[in-house]
């Protein structure tokens, strides 16, 4: 996969096919954008693309409001790489980038930098100064210039239109079955493995603590069935969200109790896809309680 940098003024000579929109998620609305934009780009042999906002635009419009993230960048880059992506153009959203007006952002980056084609967006894209300009305005300009322009209508699941938005609203209401059934595949955190309280190795349950990262979404507080993957091995294992209300914690952990592991994995980044919701945290009188618990949790498990 080959990456482009519009600060380093990075043009593209191949003439290329690109994806647009934020694709928080990559779930499987924006699958069938990019394999649209793919299989188009190969048929009129064009070099595939997306061009990546290297931040999620809202996070700059909209300052505390920004939408919590459902994917990292590098997630994003290899789900994009597994679909066919041979490269991804990208880019800063500042300011400047923000100000341009449609007509601008197609003639400066995607003609002059880019050298499109081909342009596929989702049904409801929006682009340019104050979001300014829609798919029409962009088959227009697509005109003027010289690219075909696909248009993606949107996805459905159980009669919803499939979108980040809606896989926020159920990962938060730990909804893990659906939001998992509408990204195509597990609900992800991944993290460097940090020291936590102390308690778990005392307690029988030694938890891996994953070090957050305040800009991703954190699925509601509870117990869940995982596969925690260490050094590219895949464990099973019981996840641990929330407060530790039994010893009354002050912050969020998202820890990871690993069956049948004894490696002492401090510093090494792992990552952690949700399969299933298990029970909410529970606030327990005794550490006793608290442990025998735990133990119904694994029991649980192995047998879903
Ligand atoms: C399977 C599992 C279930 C848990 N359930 C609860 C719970 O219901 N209530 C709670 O207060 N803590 C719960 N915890 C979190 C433990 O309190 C926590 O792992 C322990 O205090 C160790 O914390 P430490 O890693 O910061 O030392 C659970 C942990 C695991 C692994
Ligand atoms: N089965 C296991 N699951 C998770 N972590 C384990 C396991 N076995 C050993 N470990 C190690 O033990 C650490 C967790 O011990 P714990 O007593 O819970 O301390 P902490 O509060 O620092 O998380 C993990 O970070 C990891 O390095």
């Amino acid at each position: 996969m080959e990456i482009v940098n519009y600060e380093k003024n990075e043009m593209v000579k191949e003439k290329t096919a690109v994806a647009l929109g934020n694709f928080d998620g990559l779930h499987i609305g924006h699958q069938k954008l990019i394999k649209t934009m793919v299989s188009k780009g190969r048929e009129k042999k064009l070099k595939s693309s997306v061009l990546l906002f290297k931040t999620h635009t809202k996070s700059i419009i909209r300052g505390n409001k920004r939408p919590k993230l459902l994917t990292s960048n590098n997630q994003k880059i290899s789900l994009l790489e597994s679909i066919g992506v041979e490269m991804i153009y990208s880019m800063n959203f500042n300011k400047d980038i923000m100000q341009l007006s449609p007509r601008q952002f197609v003639e400066d980056i995607l003609v002059d930098k880019l050298n499109v084609k081909l342009v596929v967006v989702g049904f409801n894209y929006r682009f340019g100064h104050k979001a300014q300009g829609d798919s029409a305005c962009l088959k227009k300009l697509g005109k003027e210039f010289g690219f075909e322009v696909i248009v993606v209508e949107p996805v459905y699941g159980e009669e919803l239109i499939i979108s980040s938005t809606l896989i926020r609203e159920l990962l938060s209401e730990g909804n893990i079955e659906k939001a998992n059934k509408f990204l195509g595949r597990p609900y992800e955190m991944e993290g460097e493995v940090v020291e936590g309280n102390k308690r778990g190795k005392g307690l029988g349950f030694p938890t891996a603590n994953i070090k957050l990262d305040k800009g991703y979404l954190v699925p509601k507080f509870g117990v869940y069935k995982s596969i925690t993957i260490v050094d590219g091995k895949k464990y099973l294992s019981l996840t641990n969200v929330g407060k530790n209300p039994t010893f009354n914690d002050d912050d969020v952990s998202v820890e990871s109790y690993i069956l049948n592991f004894n490696n002492n994995i401090y510093g090494k980044k792992i990552s952690v896809k949700f399969i299933d919701f298990i029970r909410e945290e529970i606030k327990f009188n005794t550490r006793e309680e608290l442990i025998a618990q735990m133990l119904k949790d694994v029991d649980n498990i192995k047998r879903i």
